[in-house]
């Protein structure tokens, strides 16, 4: 009698785990699938991590709606902000000194890093843009210029001073120009962990249809460095040209956004500077598994991540400048600038 009880009990003990388990198994393929599915293009970079064991810095993500910050002071509009809500230097001429940047950060012994794109056509950039940095560009320090390229044979042999050094980095090239753009990101993720990360202490990520005009120097350097883009420094930010289609992982909503940044120049420390990229491509490669491309391409990316990972230091437009503008009176200097380039001939 009693085992037969006992009999009973573990037949129906067997058939409520059986009954439980086909539950499980039929609402798991019932909910639908809400992480990045793993047929993604390039899935290494899913697992790759950067060798650095430094503490995981801070990061503040802001979920309320606060009054957009000007850069052009409202009762003094040729006088720039210097300092954001979050209480991020923006750099202009007249709020730093040099000489005394000059003491502090020359003994530190550092290596700047640039990586540029010069795909297709645009190699001609190349000279101009070496031959500008090689004058304005930190100068004094170690610098070492990586210029990704699809034609390591048409870069120019421009002289470099003392301490700085060119390593051409071959480089898939695209049909289109939308692609190479937004490839950056992840060329340059994949170039911090497998390289840079050991060779340079910050590093920018600069257009190369720019050229240097005026000093930039070590009054640019931070964990995480954005630039205000030229063409919408005064302007309310619902007229940032930021996605708006809650599809793409780049979208934000009207309430939201700080400064509209330019996609041209962005820069910082290895380790910080790798988190974002690597974050921007992941992010261009969930839209791209969607169909979706961002409407500014990568610096569509960039600006949503900036929204929710805030710049440690923010260059004004002296560093991002466009030559198709007139100089405004609020601008003391232009550091940095694109050239005036025609567009529809380069791109096709
Ligand atoms: C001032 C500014 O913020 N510029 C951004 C803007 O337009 P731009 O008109 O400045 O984009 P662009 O044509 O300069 O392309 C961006 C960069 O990609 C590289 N490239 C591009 C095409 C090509 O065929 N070969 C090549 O090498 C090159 O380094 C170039 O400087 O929007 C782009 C994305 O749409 C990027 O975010 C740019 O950084
Ligand atoms: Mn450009």
């Amino acid at each position: 009698m009693h085992r037969k009880r006992l009999a009973w009990s573990l037949g129906l003990c067997l058939l409520a785990g059986a009954s439980l388990w086909v539950l499980w198994v039929s609402v798991q393929n019932w909910l639908p699938v809400s992480y990045l599915p793993y047929y993604l293009p390039c899935p290494e970079v899913f697992n790759m991590k950067l060798q650095y064991k430094g503490q995981k810095p801070f990061q503040p993500v802001a979920q309320s709606q606060y009054p957009q910050p000007k850069l052009l002071l409202e009762h003094r509009p040729t006088e720039l902000l210097t300092l954001t809500p979050w209480l991020a230097p923006i750099v202009s001429e007249g709020t730093f000194d040099p000489e005394l940047l000059q003491h502090i950060y020359q003994p530190l012994n550092l290596t700047i890093g640039v990586t540029v794109f010069a795909m297709g056509k645009y190699t001609r950039f190349v000279q101009r843009f070496l031959e500008s940095a090689e004058k304005f560009f930190m100068r004094g320090y170690r610098v070492h210029y990586y210029v990704f390229t699809h034609d390591p044979a048409a870069i120019p042999r421009v002289p470099l001073g003392p301490g700085r050094h060119l390593s051409v980095i071959p480089t898939q090239g695209h049909s289109h120009w939308e692609e190479i753009s937004m490839r950056r990101m992840e060329a340059i993720s994949r170039h911090i962990a497998g390289r840079a990360h050991g060779e340079v202490d910050y590093l920018f990520c600069l257009d190369v249809d720019m050229v240097f005009r005026n000093p930039w120097g070590p009054e640019t350097l931070g964990d995480l460095v954005a630039a205000i883009h030229p063409g919408y420094y005064a302007v309310p930010r619902q007229q940032f040209p930021y996605e708006r289609r809650p599809v793409s992982t780049a979208f934000v909503a009207d309430g939201e956004g700080d400064f509209y940044y330019g996609g041209a120049v962005f820069g910082g420390q290895l380790a910080r500077l790798y988190e974002f990229t690597r974050g921007c491509h992941m992010a261009i490669l969930a839209d791209k598994a969607n169909g979706i491309m961002a409407a500014w391409q990568e610096e569509s990316h960039l600006n949503r991540r900036f929204i929710s990972h805030k710049p440690s230091k923010v260059l004004s437009p002296e560093y991002l400048w466009d030559d198709r503008k007139p100089q405004p009176p609020s601008l003391k200097l232009i550091r940095f600038s694109t050239l005036d380039k025609d567009g529809g001939w380069l791109r096709n």
